[in-house]
């Protein structure tokens, strides 16, 4: 018997990890999708050829359920599937916050729960998904959502405790970049250069040093110090990075989205 996944709540995480299945040789009738408006389950059916059914549908029929609705709706979908979901189903959350005590408490007792934190890089295969076991989760669980997620990028396993830090710098992360990226392109305007040549020099910028980051095995710091000629122009830069305390704000900034992860945990705030 072939396994099914279904994807409960397909918005935009959803949808790239759907999306990425597919990619990745899923055959799209193992998936099923649920939505909550019926033009979105219309739309994902043409879209990506899986079957839209409802939430129960989806508890009775696949093995494997992902829930990726808001932290803030998750309460009332478990309200709906709990009477639906066989103890022997796999449910994996991906919401922000909401610990898998949450799923272990409103389903049927032993049910395995997985808590995992991705990012919508999810969309080009390069999403980092960071895996957390609930108190039944076995290994075989673990490794069967680490191939689900590993189709669309990098996992890793980290204790649950570490979540809501994951979710700081991973789960948010690529919107720090893109912000950055946002401000720099208007520090290109300034500078007089046209819009759209400022944003292509920043974003190959960022593309470039993100490769290095990745595969030349040398220190962030080792990175940056081969860039900052003495008495160049970098360390001008940097000199007003720091002055302006960009460091502090970037900790205080993910220290903010730890703490909102945290608030986030009964899921009805
Ligand atoms: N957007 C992001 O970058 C990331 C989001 N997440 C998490 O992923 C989850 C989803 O986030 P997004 O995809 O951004 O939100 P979204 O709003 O795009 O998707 C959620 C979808 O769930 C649907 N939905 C809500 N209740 C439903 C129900 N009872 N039955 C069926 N469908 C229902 C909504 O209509 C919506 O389409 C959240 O829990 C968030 O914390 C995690 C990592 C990154
Ligand atoms: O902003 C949020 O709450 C979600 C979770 C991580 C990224 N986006």
């Amino acid at each position: 018997m072939t396994e099914k996944v279904a994807v409960l709540g397909t918005g935009k995480i959803g949808e790239a990890l759907l999306s990425g299945m597919i990619r990745g040789g899923w055959s799209p009738s193992d998936l099923l999708v649920t939505a909550r408006r019926p033009e979105r389950a219309e739309e994902l059916r043409a879209r990506y050829g899986v079957e839209a059914v409802s939430n129960a549908e989806a508890a009775k029929a696949a093995e494997t359920l992902i829930l990726t609705v808001k932290p803030q709706d998750m309460g009332a979908l478990l309200d709906e599937l709990a009477p639906h979901v066989p103890a022997d189903r796999l449910v994996v959350s991906g919401a922000a916050g909401i610990p898998t005590s949450f799923f272990e408490a409103r389903l049927a007792a032993g049910t395995p729960v997985v808590r995992v934190m991705t990012n919508t890089p999810a969309l080009v295969d390069e999403a980092m998904s960071v895996i957390s076991a609930g108190s039944h989760a076995t290994e075989e669980h673990l490794a069967h959502t680490e191939a689900i997620f590993g189709g669309v990028g990098k996992t890793l396993r980290v204790p649950e405790s570490q979540q809501d830090a994951a979710t700081a710098l991973s789960g948010s992360g690529p919107a720090y970049f893109y912000f950055l990226v946002e401000a720099m392109t208007d520090a290109g305007i300034l500078l007089g250069l046209p819009r759209d040549k400022a944003h292509d020099l920043i974003v190959q910028a960022a593309i470039g040093a993100a490769v290095m980051l990745r595969d030349s095995d040398q220190h962030p710091v080792t990175l940056r110090e081969a860039v900052t000629s003495p008495a160049g122009t970098t360390i001008n830069a940097i000199r007003e990075l720091e002055s302006h305390g960009v460091r502090a704000a970037l900790i205080a900034a993910l220290e903010a989205a730890r703490d909102r992860s945290r608030e986030l945990a009964s899921g009805n705030s």
